[in-house]
Order: C-alpha cells, then structure tokens, then sequence
C-alpha cells in the first residue's frame, strides 16, 4: 500500500505543564489521524514537556537572619516573585530558615519535611537537609548533606558540622518535566566523585544550595562550579544566602550559573538578590558530542560506583 505514496499526518498539539494532559492529547490526535487514513503520524519534539530544550531557574540569595518567621516569608515572597517572572524552578541557599552555625542548628531544625534546604531533625539525628517540590505540593526529592564540612584553616576558619550534625548516605536526583537534576549541598560540591555519580543516573543539571564563606569563597567557589561542569558536561547552580556582616559565619555570596562549557553564564554580586537565567538543555548534548569523554573513560582500568542503592 505504501508504494505509490503514503499519508501522513503532522501534529501540531498545545504542550502545556500537564504531562499526562499532553499524553492524553497525543494519544487522541495519533487515534484521530489514523481514522482518517495516515500511515504515518508524527508528534512534536519533546511532546509532553513544556520545556522544549529550556527552562528558566531562579537561585534566590536571600538575607538570612535569626528571625526564623521572617526568613520564611522571605523565601515565600521571593518564590512568587520568581514564579510571577516565569522560572520553572525556584532554588533557596543552604540554611535558608537559620543562621548558619553548628550552635543554631538544634533551635532552628524541622521535624516536618519543609522546601529548601533546612536543619533536619529526624529521630535524635539531625541533618542538613534539602527537599524538593513540585507545583502540585508533591515531594520529589530529599537530600541530606552527605559530605559534613569540617574544616580548620588556621586564623581564618574552623567549622565541624559534625559536631551536632549526621551525614546523609544517598546520592539525590529526581526527574521534573523530563528533566534530570541532582541535588548536593555546599560541601558536596568539593566531591567530584558525587557529581559524575549524578550524570551517572542521567542528570543534566546540578544544583548545590550552598553557603562558602570569606576565605573558601574567593578561592574556590567559581572554580568548583567551573570544575563540576566541565567534568561532567552538565550545566551546575550554586545558590548562596546574600552576605551579612554582622553575622557569626559571613557568607560569600555570589550565586553562580554555569554551562556546560563551564562559562559563567550568569552571577550576582554579595547583595540580596534573584538570579534568573535559562538553562539549555541542547548544550549539555553540543558539548557531549563534541568532546565524547562520557564513552572514552577507560572503566577497563578505573570506575567510580555506587556503594548505596538510591
Ligand atoms: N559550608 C560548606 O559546607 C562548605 C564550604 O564553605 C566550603 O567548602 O568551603
């Protein structure tokens, strides 16, 4: 029959939020071509994501301060303002509902599951935890900091998160609207070996609520979000709480989207502030075929594996 020519049938279908929406639409259109004769039916690119190959995130670098009621109605305020101004996806720094310090982390820690990342208490552990949600309310990620920073710089910084807190055992990624990311949190990021785990799992972007601080800052915060996204060919977001001077631990600021080539695509300064940037996805996959590193590791001789199940 299709010898001598055939029919097809091209469908130009609205792709909104609503996945099953989207797949439902398809499934009725590719019925109806097909009871009126196409042979061939053929639906749009990424037909049941609104992203096509981007979307807007939004890393808010809000003021933290001892005030727990007024840091979470900043963060509210700031998630509506960023939402309003079309972001897919809304990050809040490390701690956004506490200082942060060992000392304040057993005052200001949630028992319940709460957005952002936050000190956790669970039983009689606490961590430093971070949980994602979609639009509808629905949980779909729960990260605890797996990598405590416990630190001592001589005459500039002495920091022992484990002190009061306990270390989280599992990578975190989780899918929203077709699109792979993974979750760590500030001194997660020093660990390359949690981040090529995340491309691993298929994440194409990594986002690390983050607090560096006057001396680790400068030094080495642009440099291991340049690092992560080159290694692994991803786009990485590091959201920081905007610093305050006045505070025990003075945050460094400048929350940073980099791109899969590892230019900084975007960056504030120290202030408060939203930085609000589209990620596109069509350059983690320029970069990957260009540079093939991904299919040239040598895992005949060297791996990196998962020693937890997710
Ligand atoms: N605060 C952190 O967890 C990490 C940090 O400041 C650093 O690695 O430097």
């Amino acid at each position: 029959m299709l010898k001598r020519g055939f029919k097809i049938a091209l469908v130009q279908m609205k792709v909104g939020a609503d996945k099953a929406q989207n797949i439902e639409t398809a499934v009725r259109e590719i019925h109806k071509a097909k009871s009126q004769g196409a042979h061939i039916v053929a639906l749009p690119e990424c037909f049941n994501s609104p992203y096509g190959t981007s979307f807007k995130i939004a890393l808010v670098q809000m003021k933290v301060g001892a005030d727990k009621a007024q840091n979470i109605e900043t963060a509210v305020r700031e998630i509506h303002k960023a939402k309003s101004q079309g972001a897919h996806i809304v990050a809040l720094p490390e701690c956004f509902n506490s200082p942060y310090g060992t000392k304040w982390f057993p005052e200001y820690a949630e028992e319940v599951r709460v957005s952002g990342t936050v000190p956790e208490r669970c039983g009689g552990a606490l961590y430093n935890t971070c949980t994602v949600w979609d639009g509808s309310g629905k949980l779909l990620a729960q990260h605890r900091k797996m990598h405590l920073f416990d630190i001592d710089i001589p005459d500039k910084i002495t920091f022992r998160e484990s002190e009061v807190l306990s270390a989280g055992d599992q990578i975190t990624t989780f899918e929203y609207q077709g699109v792979k990311i993974g979750v760590g949190i500030c001194y997660d990021l020093r660990f390359s070996e949690m981040a090529h785990l995340m491309a691993k799992q298929g994440c194409s972007v990594l986002i690390y609520p983050a607090a560096f601080n006057m001396t680790t800052g400068p030094k080495h915060w642009e440099l291991l979000a340049k690092a992560r996204a080159n290694d692994e060919q991803l786009w990485v977001a590091l959201v920081s709480p905007a610093r305050d001077t006045e505070a025990g631990y003075v945050a460094w600021g400048h929350s940073t989207l980099v791109d899969p080539w590892a230019n900084v695509v975007a960056k504030l300064d120290e202030k408060p502030g939203t930085l609000l940037a589209d990620v596109d996805l069509s350059i983690v996959e320029e970069v990957r075929s260009q540079i093939p590193v991904r299919v040239q590791r040598r895992t005949d001789v060297y791996d990196t594996v998962l020693k937890t199940k997710c």
